[in-house]
């Protein structure tokens, strides 16, 4: 029996965590079942045990076959630390998981293209996916820290400083995550760098265009400066089939493709390693963060965190046809008009606008029944 790691954080993401766990629950029968662990993670983890990753979490995320994860972050914590951020939580998970490319899949249908802010003419038939470097760039390379700064005009004042590196087989193993996938879709990739300024990314190019070359010469490669990229995800979103980009880069261009869907409360990400023997084989969650401004008040839009477990069941479970039936009744409650306050739009009727459980208890409503 599989078994299935709950972190659900805090903010929304204990509220959102609920709601797709409920659907996994909704899925037990004959033939799929799982043994579940809940653990804490993150600023709640933090206040009651010292420590926003607790090796307890660590070992049962290891442990799991997978992970469904809420989200993490508090402002009241902002004043502690760095290793005590609750943040932290998260950039350890990855390293100690050996999680290092994250996949952000969104796709808009003619259905769904009404909730964008951009025009539905520039949206609709959107399929791209991100692939996000995750555990190199400047959220890790040392040294960074904090120090008087020694160089004029501002010697004597107070400097914050960060390294940007890859090594090129960090590199390397995460293009081959990217080629892949765009082998696997419409065979193009679009990879992210600043090479016009950055050595880091003049190293990133030299090693993409190499593995591009001698593995996957059927996919077509095009470098783009990170500024522009941006710039074309926005105007023309549906040029792009996959999109590789650095941990920095990527944090930020996996957040503007995110809210092409109308909100960052719809698309989830699937965090991977090389899937080991007896290694959790991933971490699963929505794209959102903590949102306190609508916690604990049946405000978060769960489709994500759903959304999330679909691909923990894809990824980590071996059951696309599983997976297949939680995207479509996410699909089908959208379809049929169910709306969180995020994705309403004026024209949406009130009995139509719901709380974070009821889109929860349409997505279940619409779940086929197995066989189906
Ligand atoms: N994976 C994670 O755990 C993760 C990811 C991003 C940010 N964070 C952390 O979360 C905290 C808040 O970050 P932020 O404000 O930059 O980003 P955020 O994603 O929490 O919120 C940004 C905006 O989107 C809205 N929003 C987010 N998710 C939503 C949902 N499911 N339904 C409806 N609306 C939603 C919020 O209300 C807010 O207005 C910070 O501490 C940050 O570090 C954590
Ligand atoms: C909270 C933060 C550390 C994290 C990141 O920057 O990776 C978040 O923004 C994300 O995208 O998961
Ligand atoms: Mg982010």
């Amino acid at each position: 029996m599989p078994c299935i790691a709950f972190l659900p954080g805090e903010g929304i993401g204990p509220e959102v965590l609920a709601q797709a766990r409920a659907v996994l629950e909704d899925l037990r029968g004959p033939g799929f079942g799982f043994d579940a662990v809940e653990v804490p993670v993150g600023a709640v983890a933090c206040d009651a045990h010292g420590h926003p990753l607790p090796q307890a979490t660590l070992a049962a995320a290891c442990a799991a076959d997978a992970v469904l994860f809420g989200a993490v972050g508090d402002p009241r914590h902002d004043h502690l630390p760095r290793a005590l951020r609750p943040e932290q939580a998260i950039l350890g998970l990855r390293r100690g998981l050996g999680l290092y490319a994250s996949l952000r899949h969104i796709r808009i249908d003619a259905a769904t293209a009404v909730l964008s802010p951009l025009k539905a003419s520039v949206v609709q038939g959107v399929d791209l996916l991100v692939v996000r470097e995750l555990d190199g760039d400047v959220y890790t390379a040392t040294p960074k820290g904090q120090r008087i700064a020694a160089e004029e005009p501002f010697a004597g004042d107070a400097e914050g400083f960060d390294s940007m590196r890859y090594a090129a087989g960090e590199v390397q193993r995460v293009a081959h995550v990217a080629f892949r996938a765009a082998r696997a879709r419409r065979g193009q990739l679009a990879s992210v760098d600043k090479a016009n300024v950055l050595e880091t990314s003049r190293l990133w190019r030299q090693v993409v265009s190499e593995v591009g070359r001698d593995h996957y010469p059927d996919v077509q490669l095009r470098h783009w400066y990170a500024d522009n990229a941006a710039m074309a995800l926005v105007a023309s979103p549906r040029d792009f089939d996959v999109v590789l980009a650095g941990n920095l880069f990527g944090d930020i261009l996996s957040d503007v493709a995110s809210v092409l869907t109308g909100s960052i409360g719809l698309p989830a990400a699937a965090l991977l390693g090389d899937g080991e023997p007896g290694r959790t084989r991933g971490l699963f969650e929505a794209g959102h963060g903590t949102a306190l401004d609508i916690a604990g008040q049946d405000r978060a839009n769960p489709v994500g965190c759903i959304r999330a477990a679909a691909l923990l069941l894809r990824h980590a479970l071996a059951r696309p046809d599983l997976a297949d039936r939680v995207e479509a009744a996410v699909l089908a409650a959208l379809a049929q008009g169910w709306r969180t306050a995020d994705i309403a739009i004026p024209d949406t009727p009130a009995h139509l606008r719901v709380g974070t459980q009821a889109m929860g208890d349409a997505i279940r409503q619409a779940l086929a029944p197995a066989g189906n």
